[in-house]
């Protein structure tokens, strides 16, 4: 070691996140990456699949995280950190975070710093990243058996859905969206939305901390928006979209869809639907929102306007950038929400079983 060096350092950092198809024929495989043993009727996977095919089969979250990873790049060269190399991996689909690993392990890095897209805690926010990066180490000990003797470290970032850089580009997002309504100055629902999930899993996790941490981001953001004629903070709703599984299993509800329908009926004009649970406008959020629930809004007479994700603000790489910044020399906080190394899940516990 040098005497300026610092054995603790971390020397690269892999963007996780979730993948999706970029190919028609891809489109089934990838569904089925997604949804194995998770008990998905075939009938959703089959209706998900025309969302796909209806963009020609391509998500465009590879694009947007590729996007994101190069911004990034942008903001630790501002931090002095061109050093640290940023490598792109997925849980469903290509490029597969094993074969990543891979290729970084013969890159010639031990220490690395994982970034995943989820703002969230929880089992798919949280838990399953984690287990994406065990999975990961355990396959390289099989593709890389030297790893055994010569291990790497990867260590995962908290979660930030409670970082004001992430909250303030949320609250620049909706208030973008107001002034495109079409009375700007009028009434008007302010509607964050997130994934939902099984009761029964946000329950399983923290008694329900996933839910509890996007409603305070939401209350958070309201908070934000001074709003004058009414109480900062109180006028707004936080509902769930994207719900699959068997109709019998409980989601966390309202369901978006029913809440827009509530709202025209009690004679809203004007809605802003803010898309707080993602970070980029990837299927989820071009089809559950920009299409299905902009034809809903049009058939309410609503005035209907969705709020852009965070991924496009500048903010928001470079709040990445200051995290990964954080922990690059080996001294962030590990009892942070979210971080844990190799895999075994967050230090702090939070998103174990509860
Ligand atoms: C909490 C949460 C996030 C936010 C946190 C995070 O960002 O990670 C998220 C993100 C995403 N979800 C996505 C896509 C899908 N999610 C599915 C299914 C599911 N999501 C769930 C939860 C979440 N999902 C759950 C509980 C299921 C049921 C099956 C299971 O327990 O796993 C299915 C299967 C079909 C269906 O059931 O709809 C698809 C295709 C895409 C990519 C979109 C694109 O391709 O552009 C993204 C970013
Ligand atoms: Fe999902």
């Amino acid at each position: 070691m040098s005497p300026l060096g610092n054995d603790s350092r971390f020397t690269a950092v892999l963007f996780l996140s979730f993948g999706g198809p970029e190919r028609t024929v891809d489109v089934l495989p990838f569904l089925e990456n997604v949804t194995r043993g998770r008990g998905v009727p075939r009938g959703r996977l089959d209706e998900v699949a025309e969302h796909y095919y209806h963009f020609g089969g391509a998500s465009p979250i590879n694009g947007l995280n590729r996007d994101m990873i190069v911004a990034l790049r942008t903001g630790l060269a501002e931090r002095g950190r061109d050093d640290l190399p940023v490598y792109f991996g997925n849980r469903n689909w290509d490029p597969y975070v094993e074969d990543v690993l891979v290729q970084i392990y013969r890159d010639g890095h031990r220490r690395i710093l994982v970034f995943a897209t989820s703002a969230w805690g929880g089992y798919s926010g949280c838990t399953q990243y984690h287990e994406d990066i065990a999975r990961a180490v355990a396959d390289l000990a099989q593709r890389e058996p030297g790893s055994v003797d010569d291990p790497v470290l990867l260590r995962k970032l908290p979660q930030y859905w409670a970082e004001e850089a992430f909250l303030d580009a949320e609250t620049d997002a909706v208030r973008r969206a107001v002034a495109d309504l079409p009375d700007p100055d009028g009434e008007f629902r302010l509607v964050f939305t997130a994934h939902s999930i099984p009761t029964r899993a946000d329950q399983a996790i923290g008694g329900g901390l996933y839910s509890r941490q996007v409603a305070q981001a939401s209350a958070a953001v309201a908070r934000r928006l001074t709003r004058a004629g009414a109480e900062a903070g109180t006028d707004y709703d936080q509902v769930w979209q994207s719900r699959s599984g068997p109709p019998e299993v409980a989601w966390l509800e309202p369901d978006i869809a029913d809440h827009l329908r509530v709202l025209a009926e009690s004679g809203v004009e004007q809605v802003v639907v803010a898309p707080i649970g993602f970070v980029s406008d990837h299927l989820e959020v071009v089809w559950d929102l920009d299409n299905e629930l902009a034809d809903l809004a049009t058939d309410l007479g609503l005035a209907y306007v969705r709020a852009d994700t965070v991924g496009t603000d500048p903010r928001f790489t470079d709040l990445v950038a200051a995290i990964v910044d954080r922990y690059a020399d080996g001294y962030g906080d590990l009892d942070a929400p979210g971080c844990g190394d190799n895999g075994a899940g967050c230090r702090s516990g939070c998103c174990g079983p509860s």
